[in-house]
């Protein structure tokens, strides 16, 4: 064949593979999915504007019993002291060693030197009036003493009532105001995308504020949340914006429209206590001007122990917590944490994390607690 033909006929596949790929890459859905493009300009307004729950199917939490189970068995995990101190007592005749054994264990699991005295007091007058060779007898002594401990006259609801609108509301009905704090990396704002999917799974409508306007990634964090559950989200556009204003919003949006629940996310990396409460204070209290918050929960690390106990006292010292988060049960054996917290700010640990998941927030339950410890 002449090469001139040959040449022709290269050049005709080369241009008909050509046309076919541009074909193809222009059909309806080969475009590059919208996460991968440019991000589109948003405005002050746009961005403070609630995103739009997704009309998608939504991420359900799974069911109740099969949480529960799954919690306790994740729970049973970080209970070491418990079952430790029942072996030790179960050995019958306890020598001062073994005494010794059981406080350096309840020392260890955090529950503190006060608390712990007066447990081995209580645990020692018992150990003389029983039995200790019959381990249902001191399986029972030790569940109630722990039990006691933990305290289950404790009110832990939400206070998820509906409060009345302030005098400067102008229309709309306020949600509950639920205002999450505690120091960074606590677990606050997966803490509020646990706890709006339990809501949402009640048929309450939320309403999520992201008021962690420190960090861009926890407005996003939030975000990816609340699209998820379908609730909107209330933030800003600018990274470091004024919490309180976005709070603000937040109360304001979830009263317009009529939602159950209002949750908004904080930051916690002042640096100073002043600061601090100047903070918390300001968006409690712009808040307020749409209703009062009833309930301020201080989401702590559980396997911080001494530490975290400092950062809660400045937290209750800066605006009033209501209750306890304590985050990150399942990768502690200090269990005695819970004890702690509660008795050093007098209000109840209301739900406990027990892992990374969306479905590892609990309400915390004293007796499932105790005999998780127990194993
Ligand atoms: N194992 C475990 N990890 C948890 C739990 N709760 C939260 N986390 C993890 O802790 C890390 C921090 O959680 P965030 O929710 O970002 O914490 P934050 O308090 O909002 O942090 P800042 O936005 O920096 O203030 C994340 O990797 C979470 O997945 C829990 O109960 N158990």
């Amino acid at each position: 064949m002449d090469p001139i033909y040959i040449v022709l006929a290269v050049l005709a596949a080369v241009a008909l593979v050509g046309g076919l790929w541009y074909l193809v890459s222009r059909r309806p859905g080969s475009e590059l999915p919208p996460e991968v493009t440019a991000h589109k300009p948003v405005s002050a307004e746009e961005a403070t504007a609630p995103t739009p729950a997704p009309h998608a199917t939504l991420d359900l939490p799974e069911s109740i019993p099969g949480r529960m189970q799954r919690l306790r068995a994740r729970l049973a995990g970080s209970g070491g002291f418990g079952r430790a101190v029942l072996s030790v007592l179960s050995r019958g005749d306890l020598a001062e060693s073994d005494w010794e054994e059981i406080e350096d264990t309840l020392l260890t699991a955090d529950l503190g030197l006060e608390v712990t005295t007066s447990l081995m007091e209580r645990l020692r007058t018992q150990a003389k009036v029983l039995d200790t060779q019959d381990p249902q007898a001191v399986r029972a002594v030790l569940r109630a003493e722990l039990l006691a401990l933990v305290d289950p006259s404790m009110d832990r609801s939400l206070n998820l009532a509906k409060p009345a609108p302030a005098a400067g509301l102008e229309s709309g009905t306020p949600a509950a105001a639920v205002l999450m704090v505690g120091v960074n990396g606590t677990g606050k704002t997966t803490t509020c995308g646990k706890l709006a999917r339990v809501l949402v799974a009640q048929d309450k409508r939320v309403v999520m504020g992201a008021a962690d306007t420190f960090r861009a990634a926890a407005a996003e964090q939030l975000t990816t949340w609340g699209e998820r559950v379908g609730v909107p989200v209330i933030r800003s556009a600018k990274e470091g914006a004024d919490p309180a204003s976005v709070a603000f919003d937040a109360a304001q949006a979830a009263a317009a429209q009529e939602a159950d629940v209002v949750l908004v996310d904080t930051a916690g990396r002042l640096q100073n206590k002043a600061g601090l409460m100047d903070e918390l204070g300001k968006i409690k209290r712009v808040m307020e001007k749409v209703a009062p918050v009833g309930e301020i929960l201080l989401v702590l690390d559980a396997t911080t122990g001494q530490n975290g106990m400092r950062q809660a006292q400045v937290f209750s010292e800066a605006v009033g917590v209501t209750g306890i988060v304590l985050t990150k049960l399942d990768g502690t054996a200090k269990g005695g944490i819970v004890v702690t917290v509660q008795r050093e700010l007098g209000v109840p640990v209301k739900l406990v994390g027990l892992g990374e998941g969306a479905d590892d927030l609990a309400p915390f339950d004293p007796e499932g607690f105790v005999d998780a410890l127990l194993g």
